[in-house]
């Protein structure tokens, strides 16, 4: 058997590359399905010394020696004779974009998600790799991402029992006279239509049926008007505004009296505070890089070198405050002391947020900086009626979002949630997103002794672990559906 030792090292590094690759456009067995052949063929066998986790999905049976102990994994070598196996990039992308619309078609009935994250791995299944990317990474080194989710591990409940609970409702008090089914809304993201052509339709239709609010985009896939014509007749929403220029933040004033002469529906503005650029999104990027010329032209709006936005300031805020009636609500604050000044400056609210874990890599996750600003704002003499609170950022569950409403919050976004259910299932699929959310939270009130939301307290929760980061349990849903941020691929 002739059998060169470079010819070896091509061959293992362009395994390296499918496996990198697949691990991250898919964790389903059809995606794996590398052409090993028996022992017994004329296959060689190398023993590497190579972390268990890059190998996760090379579980083919002609892997051998999967020992934990020794941490090494003998891998398969094809020889030098065996060219009828190789597949050029071209076979390689229709092979898995075949797989990928298989999956499409035989992706599990709306009755078979029970959980908010099984229409994350559902999504993660059947969207096409760069939409994937887009939508499910972080900044940096994804700290915030994860902590995001993971600090709500780091809350316990304190429940009281034989409390008659036997009519519980989760209805909200007004919040800037929206009386909401219940205290979540669906939150603002661009680039919902790579994944649905009626994307902004579908979230604000299962909303207005749910009766939550949506903060609709500023960054809209329809012309404003065109969108708020198809909206249900007295759902009422908030509207999420940025600006990208110094026109845009001259011609402010002016759109924020058009949307409140206009809408009436709309009761209140969220201007991003977190945008004075972008973060450095680096694993959608390298998601990116590696699709080369077949990605998607849209994607490129999104490529953080080519979309630039305005470094407002507070004096920008005060402007736009005096031109609207509607409450401002800051979208993007991290910092208790931010909250206060918000407050102090006449401002309707806040909404704590990291962008999702997309922008400031290393930005407290907003449910910590939450039980501190309800803190700082009564210890200010700030009645909580008088001053608004949301959070958004890795709510994933009812009791999360119990959680957030116990520390202070009014009402919480949920982004991703949305965004997958909507892709996976369209308008059904958000309306069972809201549904399993409202049920959870049905459930865990009663178990907590709780019939309302308003008499949900910091009570009912132990947060002595919530600043201890990094320190959780072990989420298997979660990270079942995180991927890794892949290494540079080598060439084939
Ligand atoms: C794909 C995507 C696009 C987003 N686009 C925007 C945007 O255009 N404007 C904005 O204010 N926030 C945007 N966000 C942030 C969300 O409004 C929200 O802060 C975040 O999704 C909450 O985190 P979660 O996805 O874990 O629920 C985006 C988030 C995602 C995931």
């Amino acid at each position: 058997m002739s059998f060169r030792l470079t010819n070896v090292l091509k061959k293992v590094t362009s395994k390296f590359y499918i496996g990198s690759r697949s691990f991250v456009t898919s964790s389903s067995s059809s995606t794996r399905s590398f052409k090993y052949k028996s022992l017994s063929s004329s296959y060689l066998y190398l023993a590497l010394a190579v972390s268990t986790s890059t190998l996760l999905y090379t579980t083919s049976p002609t892997v051998l020696n999967d020992s934990k102990k020794s941490k090494r994994k003998i891998i398969v070598i094809e020889d030098d004779d065996d060219e009828e196996d190789e597949e050029t990039e071209e076979e390689r992308e229709e092979r898995l974009e075949q797989e990928r619309l298989e999956r499409v078609k035989n992706k599990p009935s709306l009755s078979q998600i029970f959980n908010i994250s099984d229409f994350e791995y559902v999504a993660k299944q059947i969207l096409p790799y760069g939409t994937w990317g887009y939508y499910s990474t972080g900044s940096d080194d994804e700290f915030s991402l994860r902590e995001n989710h993971y600090a709500f591990g780091r809350i316990f409940f304190r429940p009281r029992c034989l409390v008659d609970v036997k009519n519980t409702n989760t209805e909200t008090e007004e919040i800037f006279g929206i009386k909401m089914d219940a205290p979540f809304y669906c939150t603002a993201f661009a680039g919902a239509p790579m994944a649905h052509p009626d994307a902004e339709k579908n979230l604000i239709n299962a909303c207005g049926n749910e009766n939550i609010p949506y903060l609709i985009p500023f960054q809209l896939s329809f012309p404003f008007d065109e969108f708020m014509e198809g909206a249900k007749p007295n759902h009422q929403n908030f509207h999420q505004v940025h600006f990208y220029n110094e026109k845009q933040l001259a011609e402010g004033p002016a759109y924020l009296q058009k949307i409140e002469k206009q809408y009436p529906n709309i009761k209140a503005f969220f201007i991003n505070v977190d945008l004075p650029c972008l973060g450095n999104r680096e694993k959608d990027s390298k998601i990116r890089a590696s699709l080369d010329d077949s990605v998607n032209e849209d994607l490129s709006v999104f490529a953080s070198s080519k979309v630039s936005y305005l470094n407002i300031t507070w004096d920008d805020i005060k402007v736009l405050k005096e031109s609207t009636n509607l409450p401002i609500v800051l979208k993007g604050v991290l910092n208790k002391d931010d909250v206060l000044k918000a407050a102090e400056v006449g401002l309707g609210g806040c909404l704590i947020s990291n962008h999702g874990g997309r922008q400031l890599d290393f930005a407290m996750p907003p449910i910590e900086i939450l039980a501190q600003s309800r803190k700082l704002l009564r210890e200010n003499g700030i009645p909580d009626k008088d001053f608004k609170l949301f959070i958004d950022g890795g709510i994933r569950r009812g009791s999360d979002i119990i959680k957030a409403i116990c520390l202070g919050a009014d009402a919480v976004g949920l982004g991703r949630p949305f965004l997958y259910s909507m892709a996976t299932y369209g308008q059904p699929g958000v309306e069972k997103a809201i549904q399993i959310l409202k049920n959870e939270m049905i459930a865990d009130m009663k178990l907590l002794g709780v019939t309302k939301i308003s008499d949900l307290n910091e009570n009912y929760v132990d947060i002595e672990s919530l600043k201890y980061k990094g320190i959780s349990s072990s989420d298997h849903l979660y990270n079942y559906n995180y991927t890794n941020i892949p290494p540079p691929p080598f060439r084939r």
